[in-house]
């Protein structure tokens, strides 16, 4: 596997400078646009990382999978009356589909579905921020974790567009919290610094069928976590799902931050990071890597 890493990430590299790192966030903008690492994490603790998987970098819609979680696993079926499962077809930052709908997202990885889970789970935590950094650091085992908040802060200053969703859903009765609350939550869980070791660590109960390989806690039932690793497949890459799935063939999510993360039931989680983004905002050579990886494994879901 150490082999194989190294091996795809020489592959992938010529394609740094043929994307262009997320600048709408101007924090993001100065990130080094060369840098690129991987991290597997198999269901029997085993680790493996090359290039730069220790780099800590920003989750952004990462997290999303985190407020999911956290919100089946105080409200269970109940928050799908506030949103669906189905992907969208749109970008992650659209508000038309918004408006036709009725202020009821399409599902919970695009921003306006993650903005109704982060109001459910405004309501339910003192503490929302803190909660949610407790959460990551208990998934990934690393009490080191936190948010950077000159990214929170400048991604604020420009939330004009996830602000008009919000009130939006709040024009329709699907949005219970101060919208600039919720907001602050929101930016601050997408602004979570994390590795690719982290995030694969974190991701591992995917993979286990609910249960942390690294600390044997069980974060979801085996049901639950299926329902998690199809919405990732159908929706974990916006309006590129249906490309992801056809190259990767793995549940998956990605983040503007250049992470993407993909999930080997039964057997691993792998987390590959690279900020130059294609035109759906998913990393570039990251997208080729796990595209690499799971023909070289010879497995995929499908
Ligand atoms: N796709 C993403 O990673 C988007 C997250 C980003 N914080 C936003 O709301 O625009």
């Amino acid at each position: 596997m150490q082999a194989l890493l190294e091996s795809i990430l020489d592959e992938v590299r010529p394609l740094i400078g043929l994307g262009k790192v997320a600048d709408y966030i101007p924090a993001l903008a100065d990130v080094p646009a060369n840098q690129l690492g991987i991290a597997v994490y198999g269901n029997d603790g085993s680790a493996y990382c090359a290039g730069d998987a220790h780099t800590l970098f920003s989750v952004q819609s990462i997290s999303k999978v985190f407020s999911l979680v956290q919100a089946i696993d105080h409200g269970g079926e109940t928050i799908w009356e506030r949103l669906g499962h189905e992907p969208s077809g749109q970008p992650f930052n659209s508000l038309v589909q918004l408006e036709f709908e009725r202020g009821r997202p399409r599902n919970p990885f695009i921003n306006a579905g993650a903005l109704v889970i982060c109001d459910i789970n405004q309501s339910r935590f003192a503490v929302p921020i803190l909660s949610m950094r407790d959460f990551v650091r208990r998934l990934s085992g690393n009490p080191q974790i936190l948010v950077n908040s000159i990214v929170a802060d400048s991604e604020a200053q420009h939330g004009a567009r996830n602000a008009a969703m919000a009130y939006l859903m709040k024009s329709f009765g699907n949005f219970h919290n101060d919208v600039d609350a919720v907001l602050h939550s929101y930016f601050n869980y997408c602004a979570l610094q994390m590795s690719c070791l982290d995030l694969a660590k974190a991701f591992s109960f995917l993979a286990n069928e609910g249960t942390s390989a690294h600390s044997g806690e069980q974060i979801l039932t085996a049901r639950q976590t299926k329902q998690v690793n199809s919405i990732m497949a159908t929706s974990g890459l916006y309006d590129e799902a249906g490309n992801f799935a056809y190259r990767v063939g793995l549940p998956g999510k990605s983040g503007v931050g250049g992470g993407i993360v993909a999930v080997v039931p039964g057997q691993f989680t792998v987390c590959v990071w690279s900020p130059e983004l294609n035109a759906a905002g998913n990393s570039l050579a990251g997208m080729k890597a796990l595209e690499l990886l799971s023909e070289r494994i010879g497995w995929s879901v499908f």
